[in-house]
């Protein structure tokens, strides 16, 4: 374990369990159709390309980055896009690829954004979600795990850009962030 991180959450083993799970319910949920998979950049990254090899049915690759205004705690609710997707999303079905959805702002931007060019449908998968954070309420179509208000990491998930590349979700210790 890093010695940055306080304790594991959810180790590779139950995380890629999981995935695979959320992959076979997707692969159910949208058969005879072609998935729009949009990653929101840049924590989506790990599990968008664990799940969309868990996936069984034709999906095609795409990205955004977003930004919202202050932390997450202090956040005004404006978000901006940094980088659109690049395919024309009308008539598609999307399935937006979130790491973690905490006030919920993001996502209360993001899906009426795409609803509002014309995409046949639009539906949400986060591997995390911390419900006490939620400021708006959000309907999660594909939700991995439920956790408490700790700052986690790893698995995609960054503190200051580090530990994004740890295999497991860990809490880090209070001592990184507050020092
Ligand atoms: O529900 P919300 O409060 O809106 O927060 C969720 C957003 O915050 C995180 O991104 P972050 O801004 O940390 O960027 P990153 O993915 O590049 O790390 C996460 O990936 C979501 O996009
Ligand atoms: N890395 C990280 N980003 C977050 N954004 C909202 N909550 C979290 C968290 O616990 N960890």
């Amino acid at each position: 374990m890093h010695q940055d991180v306080k304790e594991i959450l959810f180790t590779e083993e139950q995380i890629q369990k999981r995935v695979r799970e959320m992959g076979a319910q997707i692969t159910a949920d949208y058969a005879g159709k072609t998935i729009l998979l949009c990653g929101i950049l840049k924590g989506a990254v790990v599990f968008y390309t664990d799940l969309a090899r868990q996936i069984q049915v034709p999906v095609k690759f795409d990205f955004m980055s977003c930004s919202s205004y202050g932390s997450s705690a202090t956040s005004s609710g404006a978000v901006t896009i940094r980088k659109d997707m690049d395919n024309d999303v009308a008539g598609k079905d999307i399935l937006i690829v979130e790491d973690i959805i905490d006030t919920g702002i993001t996502l209360s931007y993001l899906v009426p954004y795409l609803k509002d060019r014309g995409a046949n449908s639009v539906k949400l998968a986060t591997l995390l979600s911390k419900p006490s954070r939620r400021q708006v309420d959000i309907h999660v179509d594909y939700n991995g795990f439920e956790i408490p208000d700790a700052f986690v990491v790893g698995y995609g998930l960054d503190y200051d850009s580090s530990y994004r590349n740890l295999p497991y979700i860990g809490i880090l210790k209070e001592e990184i962030y507050t020092k």
